[in-house]
């Protein structure tokens, strides 16, 4: 019998944390190697199973990456902007496919992804859901059928916990719009109107955010012209979207060439 991939997830204790060691344990495609928290957090040394509230899984919470990266086939990452630009080394060092959900990346960090890549296989990607990803290319279809009269807005929820904003999917939202349209999103994006902006600039894409409670992650792109609207939806009501998405990936980087590659990557779509 061959033995499934190994994945070490990172931010163990995270929201996505937990999804993603559950979703690898009720799976028969991959197993975890290793659970890795930062220096520090009390669950480090914890059996993973039993500091999740659940029974005993026979595997510790570590805070070293070198030494659990070296046995896995993978590195599943929802973490933050610099801890998974430092686990990009780490994981091409391991070479170990590092599949990255973080969000709130500045150009700085994406440079080290794109360096990482020509030795390294990630696939990275603000959202891992097949609906939102399936979404972008609808938008961009939509973006590229319709002019200007129709201003683009695109307009997220989250829970009260998220730091970033606008998310990661939103500025996926906004990249696919501006491709549709033909244009940089650099040049026309519009986030975080307060005070006396003056009337909406003609062809922007506008970013508008909404945090509270629980909410797991919403998505609407709004075509707005004189006359009628356009909305296209998506609504995530459950985390085992992403962390299913992210297993997927996981698996579909296996013997890929050194690259950075996307969910459509990996969805085929
Ligand atoms: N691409 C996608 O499909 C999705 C992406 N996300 C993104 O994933 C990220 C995480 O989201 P979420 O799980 O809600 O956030 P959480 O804050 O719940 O989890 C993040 C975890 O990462 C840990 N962490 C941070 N730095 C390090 C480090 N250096 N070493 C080890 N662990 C570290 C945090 O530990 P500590 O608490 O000690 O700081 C925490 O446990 C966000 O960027 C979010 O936007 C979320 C859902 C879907
Ligand atoms: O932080 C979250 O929770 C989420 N983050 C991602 C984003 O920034 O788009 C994906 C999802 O919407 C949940």
């Amino acid at each position: 019998m061959t033995e499934t991939p190994g994945i070490v997830v990172t931010g163990a204790s995270g929201r996505m944390g937990q999804m993603l060691i559950k979703t690898i344990q009720e799976s028969d495609t991959a197993h975890l190697v290793g659970a890795l928290e930062r220096p520090g957090h009390d669950w480090v040394g914890r059996d993973i199973g039993v500091a999740m509230g659940g029974s005993e899984a026979g595997l510790l919470v570590t805070d070293d990456p070198l030494e659990v990266f070296a046995k896995a086939q993978a590195v599943i990452d929802f973490t933050s902007p610099d801890a998974s630009v430092a686990f990009a080394g780490l994981a091409a060092q391991a070479r170990a496919v590092h599949v990255i959900g973080t969000t709130g990346f500045e150009d700085h960090h994406l440079a080290v992804f794109k360096a990482a890549a020509r030795h390294a296989t990630i696939v990275r990607a603000g959202n891992m859901s097949l609906g939102v990803n399936l979404l972008t290319q609808l938008t961009k279809k939509v973006a590229a059928a319709l002019d200007e009269d129709f201003d683009i807005e695109v307009i997220e929820a989250h829970h009260n916990m998220k730091v970033d904003a606008p998310s990661g999917t939103a500025l996926m939202l906004g990249e696919a719009a501006a491709e549709g349209r033909g244009v940089d999103l650099k040049d026309v994006r519009d986030s975080g109107r307060d005070g006396i902006t003056g009337a909406r600039k003609r062809g922007d894409i506008g970013f508008t955010a909404i945090r509270g409670g629980d909410i797991v992650g919403e998505h609407d792109v709004l075509f707005a012209a004189a006359g009628e609207r356009i909305v296209i939806r998506h609504m995530a009501t459950d985390r085992r979207v992403f962390s299913r998405g992210a297993l997927k990936a996981a698996l579909w980087g296996q013997g890929k060439a050194p690259g950075e590659y996307d969910m459509l990557d990996v969805l085929g779509l």
